[in-house]
């Protein structure tokens, strides 16, 4: 069993359990007593920001391909810090057991900032959709990988009927095709294999190429510098999906400026970091 399956597994029964504790009709009476404006997702990476790039921010302080990254990593103090370094939106991972993340970081992470926010999870049940929308997700990851046609497009339904937007996943041309036929415009490349961990920057400019001009590519995973951005860039992509090498820059404002085109940021120790 790979460990993206796994995952798949374990969140059938943290959601079981978490229905078990908030049913249904008490999360739906907690999204009609909640006053909440979308913060327009979708609408922020349509075009090009400042400097001719959008960068979603995430907060990530573990992951199964790294182990831990910043396991102390403090969401709302993260997410202000992505905000005063220009960044067009937040993602905050949410799934507890592989990623040390909890959707009241996502909670923490909207109230620090007015940018959007992305629910970053192995969503396979509308029950999560309700559950981001009740959080205060601006949007939410649906993973083509991990769902069938009839899936994805019962969840993207249902994602717009709760006025959030979607960032549809696909690692693959078998899995662009799927999330065309569900009518996605917002896409994630990711260019890591998440069965495997191996990570190929040419994955997204290699999908991206194949897009029609209503879709929109972000490029995910593995981007460490300004050189990454910029192969993007002439690739076509410019909204940029970054966890890891944010999370561990010693000064993320100071990053967050580099890599969207600005002056580099001065080198610090590792460690020295917040
Ligand atoms: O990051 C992992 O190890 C991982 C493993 C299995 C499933 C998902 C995983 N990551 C989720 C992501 O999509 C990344 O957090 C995101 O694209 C940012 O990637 P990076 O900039 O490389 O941290």
């Amino acid at each position: 069993m790979s460990i993206l399956d796994r995952i798949v597994a374990d969140k059938k029964e943290l959601v079981a359990d978490a229905a078990r504790r908030m049913p249904l009709n008490q999360l739906c009476a907690r999204i009609a007593d909640t006053a909440w404006t979308a913060r327009g997702f979708a609408a922020r990476l349509a075009r090009p920001g400042p400097g001719g790039v959008n960068i979603i921010a995430e907060v990530k302080r573990a992951s199964p391909s790294k182990g831990d990254i910043r396991p102390d990593l403090d969401a709302a103090r993260c997410a202000a810090e992505y905000a005063a370094g220009g960044a067009a939106a937040i993602s905050v991972l949410t799934d507890g057991p592989y990623f040390k993340g909890a959707l009241e970081d996502l909670v923490r992470a909207r109230a620090a900032t007015d940018l959007p926010v992305l629910r970053k999870e192995f969503i396979i049940t509308d029950y999560q959709l309700y559950e981001a929308r009740a959080a205060g997700a601006d949007a939410v990851l649906l993973i083509v990988r991990i769902l069938s046609l009839s899936q994805l497009d019962g969840l993207l339904a249902l994602t717009r009927e709760l006025g959030m937007d979607a960032l549809v996943e696909i690692h693959s041309a078998e899995e662009y095709t799927i999330a065309r036929a569900a009518g996605s415009r917002l896409i994630g490349i990711n260019n890591r294999n998440l069965a495997t961990f191996d990570t190929d920057l040419g994955t997204a400019t290699t999908l991206a190429a194949r897009m029609g001009p209503g879709e929109i590519p972000v490029a995910a995973s593995g981007i460490h510098n300004r050189r990454d951005i910029e192969a993007n860039l002439a690739g076509g992509i410019f909204n940029f999906l970054i966890g890891e090498s944010l999370v561990r820059a010693p000064d993320r404002v100071a990053f967050l400026k580099e890599l969207m085109g600005g002056a580099p940021a001065a080198k610090q120790p590792a460690d020295g970091g917040i």
